[in-house]
């Protein structure tokens, strides 16, 4: 499900659509799974109330502040950190495949590998932990040699509205994985789910 991409202001001129705004906080790192499996990336996402995955923020109301204002409140809600977002994050706006009148704006943003860990940490004791937020999760970029273990596996989990496919583009333009990994993973992904739809 990748909905509508459309410009920022233009979306900002739709009558009677709500906005929700969702950001990838990610980081560069040299930590090896067992020794050998190079993480190469952290990338952060969050498990909902209703057990899908999405991504960090909520709905913003462009009548009463900044799309970037509305997001960093909403992070500060859920990860209990104060994290400035700016315009210059922004990646895409889309008409969201479900909920109807809906336009998921999304962000992303670069930190340090222990600017993470402090989100990680603050996270526990936000308000909206256990609550709206169940836990905030890392999402595995690698393969593991059976060809389905790491990220074909976590693809393979249910997603809010368009937040896999925000994933997968943002990894895509950010460079974080190469084309024919995202690809090989995704393929991969549609088999684990056939396999464990029967
Ligand atoms: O990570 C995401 N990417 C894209 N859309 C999302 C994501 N998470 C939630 N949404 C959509 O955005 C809307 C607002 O969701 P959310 O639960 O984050 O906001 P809220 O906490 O303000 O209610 C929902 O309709 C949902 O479908």
């Amino acid at each position: 499900m990748a909905g509508q991409e459309i410009s920022k202001e233009e979306s900002l001129s739709l009558k009677g659509y709500r906005h929700a705004c969702h950001i990838m906080l990610y980081a560069d790192t040299d930590a090896k799974l067992f020794g050998k499996i190079p993480i190469k990336h952290i990338v952060l996402m969050q498990m909902r109330f209703d057990g899908l995955l999405g991504f960090p923020g909520g709905l913003v109301n462009p009548a009463e502040e900044s799309l970037e204002s509305g997001l960093s409140r909403e992070l500060w809600e859920e990860m209990g950190v104060a994290l400035n977002v700016a315009p210059e994050d922004h990646c895409s706006s889309c008409v969201a495949p479900s909920p109807p009148q809906l336009v998921t704006h999304f962000y992303t943003k670069k930190m340090k590998e222990e600017d993470v860990r402090e989100v990680e940490k603050a996270a526990v004791t936000a308000p909206d932990h256990g609550l709206e937020v169940m836990g905030m999760v890392r999402v595995p970029l690698y393969c593991l040699r059976s060809g389905e273990g790491g990220f074909p596996a976590f693809l393979s989990h249910s997603f809010i509205s368009n937040s896999r496919s925000q994933l997968l583009s943002a990894l895509r333009a950010l460079g974080l994985l190469s084309w024919a990994a995202l690809d090989a993973a995704v393929t991969q992904a549609d088999q684990i789910r056939q396999s464990t739809q029967q």
